[in-house]
C-alpha cells in the first residue's frame, strides 16, 4: 500500500550544505516539490531560514535560533521564546575573561539574533559553559558555533509549537540533520535521519544514519523518507 509522503524538518548547516558550508545546489528542486509543509530548523537566525525559503520556492516555515523563534507563514505569526539579556550577560562576562564572540566587528552572525547569541568555534567552550550555566543558560555546539540558548528552547520545542500551529502532530514529521541542537526534535519526529556527518549525539538520538554525508546524505534521507 502506498504511504503518504510525511511533512519534513530540515537543518541547515551540515544536512543541505556541502563540506563547506555552502549550500549543494541539488537540495533546491526536491524541496521546491516536496508535496508537504517542509519546515527549515535552524540554529542561524531568522533571516537565514526566511531567506532560503523564499530563494528555494516554498512558503516560510522556519524554526530558527535553536527554537527561539519562529514564523509561519500560514498564520503570519512570529513568536520568540528565550532570554537574550541573559545571553547577552553571559557573552559580557566572556569579554570580561579576555574572550571574544568572535565574529568580528559587526558581526552578522549576532545582528538578527533575539533569543540567544552565538560564539565562533575558535572560541574557548569550557569558560563559555560555565557562563552559562551560571545564568541557567545552556550552550549548544553545533560544529558550526557555539550558541548560549535558554533551558527548554530548543528545536523540538519549536518544532512542537510550529506544528500546534499547522494543526499537524510533530510525529508525523521526517527530519534530517546532523548536530545536537536536532536531537531534541528527533526525539520527537517520526522518522529522523542523521546524516553521515552528524555528530554522536544527533545520531544516538536518530532513527536512522545514511550512508553519504553532508547534501548526499540529505538526498539519501528524501528517498528513504519516499520509500517508507
Ligand atoms: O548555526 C549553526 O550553528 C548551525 O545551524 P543549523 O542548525 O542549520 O545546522
Ligand atoms: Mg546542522
Amino acid at each position: 500500500m502506498a504511504t503518504m509522503t510525511p511533512p519534513l524538518a530540515v537543518d541547515i548547516d551540515g544536512t543541505l550544505t556541502d563540506g563547506e558550508g555552502a549550500v549543494d545546489p541539488r537540495v533546491m528542486t526536491p524541496l521546491r516539490e516536496w508535496p508537504e509543509p517542509v519546515v527549515v530548523a535552524t540554529g542561524k537566525a531568522l533571516p537565514y531560514p526566511v531567506a532560503l525559503c523564499s530563494f528555494v520556492g516554498i512558503p516560510t516555515r522556519v524554526v530558527a535560533e535553536n527554537g527561539g523563534a519562529a514564523y509561519l507563514v500560514d498564520d503570519d505569526q512570529l513568536t520568540f521564546v528565550g532570554d537574550r539579556e541573559a545571553a547577552q550577560r553571559v557573552v559580557t562576562r566572556y569579554r570580561e575573561q579576555g574572550y571574544e564572540p568572535g565574529w568580528g566587528e559587526v558581526d552578522l552572525t549576532n545582528r538578527w539574533r533575539e533569543t540567544e547569541l552565538a560564539v565562533s568555534l575558535d572560541q574557548p567552550l569550557e569558560p563559555l559553559k560555565e557562563l552559562a550555566a551560571a545564568e541557567g543558560m545552556h550552550v549548544f555546539d553545533t560544529g558550526y558555533a557555539y550558541h548560549v540558548t535558554s533551558r527548554g528552547v530548543d528545536k523540538g520545542a519549536g518544532l512542537e509549537a510550529v506544528c500546534r500551529r499547522l494543526d499537524r502532530s510533530v510525529d508525523e514529521f521526517a527530519m534530517v540533520g546532523d548536530s545536537e541542537n536536532d536531537a531534541a526534535a528527533f526525539e520527537l519526529v517520526g522518522d529522523a535521519y542523521a546524516v553521515a556527518n552528524a555528530d554522536e549525539t544527533a545520531k544516538l538520538a536518530a532513527d536512522h544514519t545514511t550512508e553519504a554525508s553532508y547534501a548526499d546524505g540529505f538526498l539519501e534521507a528524501l528517498d528513504a523518507i519516499r520509500s517508507a
